[in-house]
């Protein structure tokens, strides 16, 4: 797990409208869509909850999910490839990415799918990280790490299969995606801490 490098923020900056910046907010923007596609899905559940009918609108929530995932490849190869990177995108895209996921895990925890606990230590991870990043910004931009990509990655695989109704398809495929979340949940607290030293770093290095 390599640390993340801390930048200094950035003296000359391509316009903050480009397209790997529309793509982040477009992310944020599919949230309460693919919220409500779930809520559209569910129906009462015991003692009063709500649980999944794994119907059409389950699906389309995977699908909006799905395709929000892969806005966030393309704004990252775009930014990267079109030098696009600003720092208000080194930003906003970690926290379009916490925004989706956690209101997946939150969704997925109201619908007895995944246990709270999980949800409830990757949510303080991710909440914490964010406000280290505000924290430390007068000291440069933290941008994401290697090892928060591929939590990101695993994050989302683990919820994209559990958005399925796997129960449906095949059972088996539920083993797969709760291995998959908790590797997610492993990578997830390690990169925190790593961030947690980066913090440290980056205030040592521009004092
Ligand atoms: O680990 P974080 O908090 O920097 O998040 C990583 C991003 O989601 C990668 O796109």
């Amino acid at each position: 797990m390599s640390p993340s490098t801390p930048e200094p923020a950035n003296a000359a900056q391509p316009p903050l409208l480009n397209i790997a910046n529309v793509l982040t907010m477009l992310r944020i923007a599919l949230v309460p869509l693919f919220v409500w596609f779930l809520l559209l899905d569910a129906d009462g559940g015991a003692a009063g909850g709500i649980e999944a009918t794994n119907g059409g609108w389950r699906w389309a929530a995977a699908g909006v999910f799905a395709v929000a995932m892969i806005t966030d490849k393309i704004d990252g190869d775009l930014a990267r490839a079109r030098n696009l990177v600003t720092d208000f995108g080194k930003i906003a895209d970690p926290i379009a990415d916490k925004l989706l996921i956690g209101a997946g895990l939150v969704m997925l925890s109201i619908l007895s799918e995944l246990p709270w606990w999980v949800t409830i230590v990757i949510l303080a991870r991710e909440l914490g990280v964010t406000v280290l990043r505000m924290v430390v910004i007068r000291y440069g931009v933290m941008p994401a790490s290697r090892g928060g990509k591929l939590k990101t990655v695993l994050q989302s695989a683990g919820l994209q299969l559990m958005l399925l109704p796997l129960v449906v398809i095949a059972g088996w495929l539920s083993d797969v995606a709760f291995w998959i979340m908790m590797a997610a949940l492993v990578v997830t607290v390690v990169t925190g801490i790593d961030y947690v030293f980066s913090a440290i770093r980056l205030r040592r290095e521009t004092r």
